[in-house]
């Protein structure tokens, strides 16, 4: 945290009203302009901040420390918008929506450094205030200094005291604000996992994640790979390995670009492993892959199912990413199909089926630093309306005896546990207690569903389901 050392402010900022002094030539610091171009592909284009960041960092030529300052200012202002934008409209006479956006860019980069990181404050400012003179002129950076030097004042516990609803009153509104998370976000986060863990929960969804990494099962084992990478073997999972949070991009890893692993949350490891590991009687040879692009899980598959001699069917609708699966699971027994999964016109009768719908993907807020700003309530209607109609699809292609994983990347009870309750009531299935299928994970806990957590597991927030069809 920030040493705070800053006079008391005359009150708001407001846009200077003398004639602002002759331009001087601006040095905008490299670093930061990225960030702060970033943020702007972020919101004027939709752009992803993990895809949109490391082209620029090419081009610019930045790398090592000053990389990594970038990434971290990129991200971790993309994570706090909210709280960030709460302080910059207390520090402006001027409202938000009325915010000049490139100005409101810089800001979010300054103020996200002189709340989340140590870098000193008058660095801090300096750099945004150069920067915004750099794009915008004089007179926007004499008020972008007004507003933060008016950010200095507190410190982000300082801030969130001052701004956030009391604890005992709000509780899902004061947690909300202090770990940056949309209060609806945060209210899903409290139904499923409850109110005594919600500060756990959002504080380790508001951290950096560690990388995981798949073994590919017949390639190489998981003790292999974490000596050739420096990972550790992963606690759960027996085809992973944890590497450390910032240790350089994945895909530069040997092991990664010959095809011998991939990278893959464990939390994904578990619930694609959870579907092989309930025993069945008869045949176990024809496994399906309903929402299976880019392939991350279909690779997991169908590196075992090849080594028992069977095949997987992968369905995808998007072509890009089918071929995202063919490229994942070359070398194995998977044949990939475009199509719709409601309908995928494939002969029934399978004996397991994973359906890993397409969902808000709240479980995995840390790896898509922008995401929880961008997603919004009204997008989960449709959601839960599709991953019902791919359950009941799933169901209906699975033989009698045989089992179904329903797979949600998010803890939000409309699509995880309401998904499932619809399709057992439409159709009889039993749903299986599925916790003994994830074995030596603690805190499961009352079944028969399966919930992962960051801060329970340091997985993403991985739901699963077992629902076999009766014989
Ligand atoms: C959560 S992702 C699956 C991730 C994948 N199982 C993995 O591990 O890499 C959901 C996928 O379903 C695809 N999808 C969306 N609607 C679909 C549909 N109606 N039928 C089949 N796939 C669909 C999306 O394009 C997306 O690739």
């Amino acid at each position: 945290m920030n040493e705070r050392r800053r006079p008391s402010r005359p009150g708001k900022a407001r846009p200077p009203r003398r004639k602002s002094s002759p331009p001087r030539p601006v040095d905008a610091d490299p670093v930061r302009l990225v960030a702060v171009e970033t943020l702007r592909a972020v919101r004027e284009r939709d752009a992803y901040a993990n895809l949109a960041l490391p082209p620029l960092l090419k081009q610019r030529r930045i790398s090592g420390r000053d990389a990594a300052l970038a990434t971290e200012l990129t991200y971790g202002a993309c994570r706090a918008q909210g709280l960030l934008d709460a302080v910059i409209d207390d520090c402006s006479n001027r409202p938000l929506s009325e915010m000049d956006p490139k100005l409101l860019d810089a800001l979010r980069i300054g103020v996200y450094q002189l709340l989340r990181t140590r870098i000193p404050a008058h660095a801090a400012v300096a750099s945004t205030v150069d920067i915004v003179r750099f794009e915008s002129g004089s007179k926007l950076a004499g008020f972008a200094n007004a507003v933060l030097r008016s950010a200095t004042e507190l410190d982000e516990q300082g801030w969130i005291e001052k701004l956030a609803p009391a604890r005992s009153e709000d509780p899902i509104g004061h947690l909300a604000m202090r770990h940056a998370h949309p209060r609806w976000i945060a209210q899903a986060f409290a139904d499923a996992v409850g109110l005594d863990e919600l500060d756990a929960a959002l504080a380790a969804d508001d951290a950096r994640p560690a990388v995981h990494l798949t073994a590919r099962p017949g390639e190489i084992s998981a003790d292999e790979l974490a000596a050739i990478t420096g990972g550790d073997p992963a606690p759960y999972s027996p085809y992973g390995v944890r590497l450390e949070a910032g240790a350089g991009d994945p895909g530069d890893l040997e092991p990664v670009r010959e095809g011998f692993a991939s990278v893959q949350d464990e939390g994904s490891q578990l619930v694609a492993l959870a579907l092989t590991r309930p025993e069945l009687t008869g045949p176990d040879l024809r496994w399906l892959d309903l929402c299976a692009g880019p392939g991350g899980k279909a690779n997991l598959l169908g590196a075992l199912i090849t080594m028992d001699g069977g095949t997987l069917d992968a369905v995808e609708q998007a072509p890009h990413r089918a071929e995202l699966i063919r490229q994942a699971t070359e070398g194995l027994s998977v044949n990939v199909h475009v199509g719709d999964g409601r309908d995928p016109g494939l002969e029934p009768g399978y004996d397991r089926v994973l359906v890993d719908a397409p969902c808000t993907g709240l479980g995995a807020l840390r790896r898509r630093p922008e995401a929880r700003w961008r997603r919004q309530p009204s997008d989960v209607g449709d959601l839960t309306k599709l991953q019902r109609e791919l359950l009941l699809s799933a169901i209906g292609l699975t033989r009698p005896g045989g089992v179904v994983a329903y797979v949600v990347c998010s803890p939000h009870l409309p699509e995880t546990e309401g998904v499932v309750s619809d399709a057992i009531r439409r159709t009889g299935v039993t749903q299986l207690d599925a916790r003994p299928y994830f074995p030596d994970v603690p805190d499961l806990g009352d079944g028969p569903s399966v919930q992962l957590w960051p801060h329970r597991h340091g997985t993403d927030a991985m739901f699963c389901a077992l629902l076999q069809i009766p014989a």
